[in-house]
């Protein structure tokens, strides 16, 4: 389901899917990475291991543990930049202060794709998931810690995420 349907090299863009965790950030990332012969980035590769260990035991992560890992994906955004390709990054970047992190001083080319849904779908979601290290008990610490982004591209993440890729797309000027 090619989305550009032009050969025109989309500049430096670089998509932050964001959301709680289970919100589909992974999913809906490779899908429109796919879509539109673009790269995609799984945040969770760039978690120092012993986040990963915290997270499995149950425990939430503070933004001391964090900040290494946001300062790790803002390079790979620099790094991304210079390639010219639409770059699509799955990080939930929960608190206004992660995203300014990201963005570094109000980089033109990041914007903020804010995956939207109710605590009971996606609970829903994380209870059929399987073999995910991220356990469905540290959702409302996710509800807790997120602060929703003002000016966002915004998803409802009710629909399929075929519907939820055209959409975006459409919505990031890819279509
Ligand atoms: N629009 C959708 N409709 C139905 N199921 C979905 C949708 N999007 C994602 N899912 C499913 O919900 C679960 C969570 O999706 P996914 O792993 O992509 O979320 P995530 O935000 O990347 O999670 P995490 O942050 O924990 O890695 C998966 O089992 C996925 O197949
Ligand atoms: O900021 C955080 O608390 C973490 O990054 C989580 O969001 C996990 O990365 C993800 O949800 C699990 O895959």
């Amino acid at each position: 389901m090619p989305l550009i349907s032009n050969s025109t090299a989309i500049i430096s863009m670089i998509a932050i899917i964001m959301g709680v965790s289970g919100s589909g950030k992974s999913t809906i990332g490779e899908g429109l990475a796919e879509a539109t012969g673009g790269e995609f980035f799984d945040g969770d590769d760039f978690h120092p291991q012993a986040n990963i260990e915290k997270m499995h035991a149950g425990h939430p992560l503070t933004d001391e543990d964090r900040l290494p890992w946001l300062e790790r994906l803002r390079q790979l955004i620099e790094d991304q930049e210079v390639k010219g390709k639409p770059t699509f990054i799955a990080c939930s970047a929960l608190k206004k202060s992660y995203r300014l992190i990201l963005e570094g001083d109000g980089d033109p080319a990041v914007k903020f794709v804010f995956l939207e849904g109710s605590f009971a779908l996606i609970k829903e979601r994380l209870d059929t998931r399987k073999g995910h290290f991220m356990p469905e008990s540290l959702l409302q610490s996710q509800f807790d810690a997120l602060q929703a982004p003002e000016d966002a591209i915004t998803a409802d993440i009710s629909q399929t995420p075929d519907a939820i890729i055209k959409e975006l797309g459409a919505k990031l000027g890819l279509a």
